[in-house]
């Protein structure tokens, strides 16, 4: 092993340390943000009210169907609400295209979207073909784009974020618009609630968990963000909270940057290379989208300047987004040198000698826990003033990168210790397995229910 090398990692290591003060300074940031956005709207933070006034106790009954649009797959799902908590789920997924992701038009997207739910239907729903309106299938819809929202189901899309770039839909009513695709093409539904994941993971959160404090929902999965119960009464933008004294917020935090948190070469160099550079910077170093492309973008630099791999850049570490988060979550579940040189060989990466391999388990290690520490932020920032400080609280979580990446919860309960000290001990976090449908469930019972 290089001598340099060593030291350039022990460098990156700390360039990529999120120090417990800079966690603290942040909070405060999050917090003076979280404020203006719920005082006006187009401010860094959207804090997006949701329009659900409750959060479920568990005993929900009915069938819906569900569609969940996030930054990676598309489920189309059928979902029984049992009550006590349970539910029983069918589901269909399918990756979405670049190329429909990524498009001037949004006609592609809806039409995707149509061929499966028409397949999902022909499937599972044949007698429901032709049936007449009153008798179509409820649906929630799950759209986790940041959005305002005038009712339960009447939005407007502010922006695209998890690389999607379709400029045609921003300002209109996604559901709408699909309302109008499965118009054209006869399909038998009818939305019922337009959700964002947070959303549904709190409220799949509560529906599964007996805990009957859970406060946040949150999600690590393409993107993060989060979802929490605020008061109607301390959100002055909101008109009409329709007597409701309690009103769930979508804060779409992906888009916090916050000043205080040191950012190192790699996170410009890939802001840089985005689409939407200076924005979403949270979510570009704690999300799943991201932490592939953060270690490419150090094993090239390695590998440029410190000779690492005998100075040989292959194809993955050449090109942008080819090294997924899913390789770090591979090399980060067993530090020894035999597991990373098995997870890296496919990509190109060969090493002098065992100390280099866990040199760089040691950078996929960092980043990742970067993102967990980072992560804490919000969360501890709004447990300690939505008055729930010294309290016992829930938080759901859901999406991949915390389900698949080991010790994610861990790492975040660490950095929750650092900043909230005994505090830290009143929190719960479990996964709300299925949020996104579940949750759009639950929100169309609700929908329906207060009709
Ligand atoms: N094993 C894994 N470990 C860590 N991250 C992973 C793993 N598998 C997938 N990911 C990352 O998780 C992201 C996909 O998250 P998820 O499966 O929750 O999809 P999604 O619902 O489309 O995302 P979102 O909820 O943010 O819209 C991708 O960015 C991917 O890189």
């Amino acid at each position: 092993m290089e001598a340099n090398l060593e030291q350039a990692v022990k460098k990156l290591i700390s360039d990529f340390e999120c120090p417990t003060d800079a966690l603290k300074h942040a909070m405060e940031d999050f917090d003076e943000l979280r404020r203006k956005g719920l005082e006006k709207d187009d401010e860094m933070l959207a804090m997006a009210p949701a329009y659900i006034s409750s959060v479920p106790t568990g005993e929900e009954t009915g069938d819906f169907l569900a569609l969940d649009l996030g930054g990676t797959n598309l489920r189309v799902c059928w979902v029984r609400l049992l009550g006590e908590g349970k539910y029983e789920m069918k589901q269909s997924k399918a990756t979405l295209p670049r190329e429909i992701v990524r498009n001037e038009s949004a006609q592609p997207l809806v039409d995707f979207i149509c061929d499966h739910i028409e397949l999902f239907i022909n499937e599972n729903f044949p007698e429901k073909v032709g049936v007449p309106e009153k008798e179509f299938l409820p649906m929630g819809f799950t759209f986790s784009y940041p959005m305002s929202q005038r009712s339960i189901v009447d939005t407007t899309l502010i922006r695209w974020t998890k690389g999607f770039n379709i400029p045609e839909a921003i300002g209109l009513d996604f559901g709408s618009t699909l309302t109008q695709g499965m118009k054209d093409r006869k399909l038998p539904v009818v939305i019922e609630a337009v959700i964002n994941d947070t959303v549904g993971t709190l409220v799949t959160r509560a529906y599964t968990s007996n805990a009957y404090n859970t406060i946040m929902g949150v999600i690590f999965g393409t993107g993060s963000n989060g979802a929490y119960i605020e008061n109607s009464s301390d959100i002055p933008k909101l008109n009409d909270a329709g007597n409701k004294e309690k009103m769930l917020i979508n804060i779409e935090w992906g888009a916090s940057s916050f000043k205080s948190l040191p950012a190192t070469r790699y996170d410009l160099l890939l802001d840089h290379d985005t689409p939407n550079p200076g924005r979403q910077m949270f979510e570009k170093r704690v999300s799943g989208m991201y932490l592939g492309e953060l270690f490419r973008r150090a094993l090239f630099h390695l590998i440029k300047v410190y000779n690492f791999n005998n100075g040989i850049i292959p194809p993955s570490v050449t090109d942008s987004w080819s090294l997924e988060t899913s390789v770090l979550s591979r090399i980060v579940v067993n530090r020894s040198a035999e597991n990373i040189k098995e997870v890296l060989r496919p990509y190109g990466i060969r090493f002098r000698d065992d100390s280099e391999a866990l040199l760089i388990y040691d950078v996929a290690y960092c980043i990742g826990r970067r993102s967990a520490r980072i992560s804490s932020v919000p969360i501890a920032s709004l447990y300690l003033t939505t008055g729930h400080a010294g309290k016992k609280a829930d938080i759901g979580v859901d999406g991949s990168l915390v389900e698949h990446y080991p010790n994610f919860v861990g790492m975040l309960r660490d950095a929750l210790k650092d900043v909230l000290g005994e505090d830290e001990k009143n929190i719960s976090i479990g996964i709300a397995k299925d949020g996104s449908g579940i949750g759009a469930a639950l929100c169309a019972l609700q929908a329906v229910k207060e009709k």
